[in-house]
């Protein structure tokens, strides 16, 4: 197996005409700027997670039926420092670095008072986003940094800090109609309160205020949610959009503060400061956009760790949101690069496996009904949602596919009813065992085309016994361009078709 994970990629600053095989068709024009991590070794020092390495830029101009490609690292403070010092000096996600290597324990515990946590990382390497007129390459720091779209240069840094109170933010943002930039971000003990802060970066500034001023000067908080815990709010990488509502999970994959305070003198990474909490729920808040307040009853469901929303869109007085589910944190494991070598068959342990998940919340009338009643009756979906007392609803997920991530929809469609995920596939494969048939089961059903919930327990979750076989099983994956069709439509023989990437 060829593993390219952590080498070193070279810039193609000049345009290159890429091969096409097949035929693009000629009304098919414009760019496709892409992201990531492109650099994990500076001089002799090497990070540690894929998800630390230097962000590199990729634009592909489509155009007549030709794709031209060029890359460039994005000139981060954090690029600059390093190449500079010719070693790592900038903490990333999975990496603590100090600027001075001689740094004894005296002189970090100087520098901790100095700055109870240091000035995050500007290697914004994991998305673009587009404001107003202008691009960002964004991470999930309090910084953006703007870029040119047409030569990949980097321009402006952004402190997300000078316009509304957030330490973290995702680099998931959704558009409206209007093309107004909404995000989420977490103002950490600020003012003695830890709270989920939604904002909105217009997309155009007022005439009367516009002299060469950026949307962002007039960034607005839309909603706040306070967080359950004060030291250890919830880690989230997007959040779901529709019209007229937001969907935040607040997971028990929380980040812990106290840790994250004292990481720098202890000398631990800011993954460490990460952890699954098993024994709590994991809360799903909905923002009503006309009101900008949180709905009143409180919808809950099993614990799950989730990087993506997919989709969600409204139905007959419900609102569906589709993620992709895991039922621990192990995927990070999966990302340091010292597994991610000839041996990462061997060391690709993941103990749950991505699972596509449809969720169903009533938007109305729950505080009247019957406790133990399912209030979602649509037909479209076996998604349930459980009345209990005080308020609080269960909510019992579809599960629509097993092992699939990364996934992507035509935007054009988000918030609205769907046909089509385009997404890697990531496949399980279980050491042989005499339950191997249990694991085929799973699978069978979806390549069959029928409902894979009808080969599951009630709640989707695998039992004890189950869990302990997933830990045994290896996962193998195998990535494909997967595009599922049948997630809005389900039909008893719903088609997924799977392309094998080249
Ligand atoms: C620097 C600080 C932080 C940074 C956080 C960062 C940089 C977070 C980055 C999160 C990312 C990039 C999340 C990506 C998720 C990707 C997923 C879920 C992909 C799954 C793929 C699978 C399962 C399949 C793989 C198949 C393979 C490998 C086949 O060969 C904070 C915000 C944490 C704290 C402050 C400082």
């Amino acid at each position: 197996m060829d593993v390219g994970f952590g080498r070193n990629k070279k810039e193609q600053l000049e345009p290159v005409r890429a091969r096409v095989t097949g035929k693009i068709p000629t009304w098919l024009q414009g760019m496709l700027l892409r992201n990531g991590p492109g650099m994990h070794t500076v001089g002799e020092t090497r990070y540690n997670h894929w998800f630390d390495g230097l962000a590199l830029l990729h634009s592909f101009t489509i155009r007549d039926g030709e794709v031209y490609y060029r890359s460039k690292y994005l000139r981060s403070d954090t690029y600059n420092a390093n190449v500079e010092a010719n070693r790592i000096v900038v903490s990333e996600f999975g990496t603590m670095a100090y600027p001075d290597p001689c740094k004894n324990i005296f002189s970090k515990a100087f520098s901790y008072l100095s700055h109870t946590i240091p000035d995050f990382t500007d290697n914004c390497l994991i998305n673009i986003m587009k404001c107003g007129e202008d691009f960002y390459a964004t991470t999930e720091t309090n910084y953006i940094r703007k870029i040119n779209p047409q030569t990949l240069e980097t321009l402006e840094k952004v402190d997300y800090r000078k316009y509304v109170a957030v330490n973290v933010a995702t680099s998931h943002p959704h558009y409206d109609a209007a093309g107004n930039v909404l995000n989420m971000g977490t103002s950490i003990v600020d003012k003695g309160k830890t709270k989920y802060v939604i904002f909105k970066i217009p997309a155009t500034v007022p005439e009367d205020r516009k002299k060469g001023k950026s949307p962002l000067k007039h960034t607005e908080v839309f909603c706040s949610i306070p967080s359950r815990s004060l030291l250890s709010p919830s880690y989230y990488h997007s959040f779901g959009f529709t019209e007229n509502y937001i969907i935040f999970l607040e997971q028990p994959f929380k980040l812990d503060i106290l840790k994250m305070a004292t990481a720098y003198i202890r000398g631990v990474t800011w993954a460490s400061c990460l952890a699954f909490h098993r024994e709590d729920k994991t809360y799903i808040h909905i923002v009503d956009q006309r009101t900008r307040k949180p709905m009143p009853t409180k919808f809950y469901t099993d614990p799950m760790v989730v990087f993506h929303h997919v989709n969600a869109y409204e139905e007959d007085g419900c609102l569906l949101f589709d993620v992709v589910a895991y039922e621990d944190s192990s995927l990070y494991q999966l990302f340091y690069l010292a597994n991610l070598n000839q041996d990462f068959e061997e060391h690709s342990r993941l103990t749950s496996v991505p699972v596509l998940r449809r969720f169903a919340v009533p938007l109305h009338a729950a505080q009247d009904a019957e406790v133990g009643s399912n209030l979602i009756k649509l037909t479209s979906t076996t998604a349930r949602a459980l009345k209990e007392k005080d308020n609080q609803v269960y909510c019992q997920p579809e599960l629509l596919y097993e092992g699939l991530e990364l996934p992507r929809i035509n935007y054009a469609h988000n918030g609205k009813r769907y046909r089509y995920v385009f997404a890697a596939e990531v496949q399980w494969s279980p050491i042989p065992t005499k339950r191997q048939s249990c694991a085929t089961m799973w699978w069978t059903p979806r390549i069959k085309g029928n409902r894979p919930t009808q080969c599951l327990p009630s709640r989707i979750s695998p039992s004890q016994a189950e869990r302990v076989e997933l830990k045994l099983g290896r996962l193998i994956f195998f990535v494909k361009i997967l595009f599922v069709e049948h997630l809005l439509y389900p039909r008893d023989n719903a088609k997924c078709c799977a392309v094998t990437c080249p």
